[in-house]
């Protein structure tokens, strides 16, 4: 995957004066764009955030496959026979009460822990006892419930840690100074301003982390995620702690993310939310799958409402 085709003179002069939200700044320099250029500078965007968006990618085959997945943690069993299949190109939310199982299900599918018995298969190969670090170069990224940056890194580099996954040189690579280091690393400083403008917060690419507000962290996390050119993004309640608006605004985002060709998976406790943004939904229930489907069969499943007992209609609507 090539990641610096499509950049730009707007993010190279941003790349120079990174987080200037001054006239002249890459953010000025939109706002005063022509519809027209705009839309160029956008599709230029895209191409350095999505590379491969346009390779045509077979939709609806199976990408991510969870096969009959047990996991345990002394005598309870946080998932119990769990399958199902992620389908690339599609959004799929995974949804459940509290300690249905959701995290657990994310920790199993990015090696933080071991099934006790089945398989995570991706691309039909099992991931197996893969470290978490080679499971990302395998494929899937993810944001966390709670957030975890780089509070002390700017925001541009807890993006560009994250475009180091991709790297081919190691660290001989980086102490011997190769040419082709050099170049990976410019090209993942690029990709990485390309990222923030995509999620919305190049303006603020030159503060630390811990000092963004806490919508630009959510969303900063994405972008970190995104950097790792992942084939999953698993987003772990993205849009906890938002209001309305703002959750509303995350939601474009995420169908932005996958219209760019990624294949999404969302936990999030807003029935609202999930219904409104996901082709696809897998409910969980004490470790077990009750219920895989369309958002509107699913709402309208027996054991699904069951589940959900004592939710105001209102946060299922
Ligand atoms: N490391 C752990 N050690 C022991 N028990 C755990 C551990 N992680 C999760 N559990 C338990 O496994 C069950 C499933 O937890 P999990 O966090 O996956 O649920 P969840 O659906 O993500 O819940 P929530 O919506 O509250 O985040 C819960 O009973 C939880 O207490």
């Amino acid at each position: 995957m090539t990641t610096t085709s499509g950049s730009t003179p707007e993010m190279r002069h941003h790349l120079d004066d990174p987080g200037t939200d001054q006239p002249g700044g890459l953010v000025g320099e939109v706002a005063r764009m022509s519809a027209e250029e705009r839309a160029e500078h956008e599709a230029e965007v895209a191409d350095v955030v999505a590379p491969d968006r346009d390779i045509e990618v077979e939709v609806g085959e199976t990408l991510l496959e969870m096969r009959d997945v047990t996991l345990s943690f002394g005598g309870l069993v946080a998932l119990d026979s769990v399958s199902f299949s992620i389908r690339r190109g599609e959004i799929l939310g995974l949804i459940g009460p509290n300690g249905a199982g959701k995290t657990t299900c994310f920790n199993a599918m990015t090696g933080v822990y071991r099934p006790s018995s089945g398989d995570v298969l991706l691309e039909g190969r099992p991931l197996g006892r893969l470290k978490k670090s080679q499971i990302t170069r395998r494929g899937i990224a993810r944001t966390f419930q709670n957030i975890r940056l780089f509070g002390e890194m700017t925001a541009l580099e807890n993006v560009v840690v994250g475009t180091d996954a991709r790297h081919r040189t190691g660290v001989l690579g980086a102490l011997l100074r190769l040419p082709r280091h050099h170049r990976e690393e410019r090209e993942g400083v690029e990709r990485a301003m390309a990222l923030l403008e995509f999620v919305g917060i190049a303006d603020r690419a030159a503060d630390k982390a811990k000092n963004l507000p806490y919508g630009y962290q959510r969303r900063l996390e994405i972008a970190r995620a995104l950097a790792t050119e992942p084939k999953l993004l698993c987003l772990d309640e993205p849009a906890a702690g938002f209001n309305p608006a703002e959750k509303e605004e995350l939601m474009g985002l995420i169908r932005e993310i996958r219209d760019d060709g990624y294949t999404v998976l969302l936990i999030d406790h807003d029935m609202k939310l999930v219904m409104g943004v996901t082709d696809r939904l897998v409910v969980l229930e004490f470790g077990k799958k009750i219920a895989d489907g369309r958002p509107a069969e699913v709402r309208e499943d027996p054991s699904v409402i069951a589940a959900y007992l004592g939710v105001p209609d209102d946060d299922v609507a």
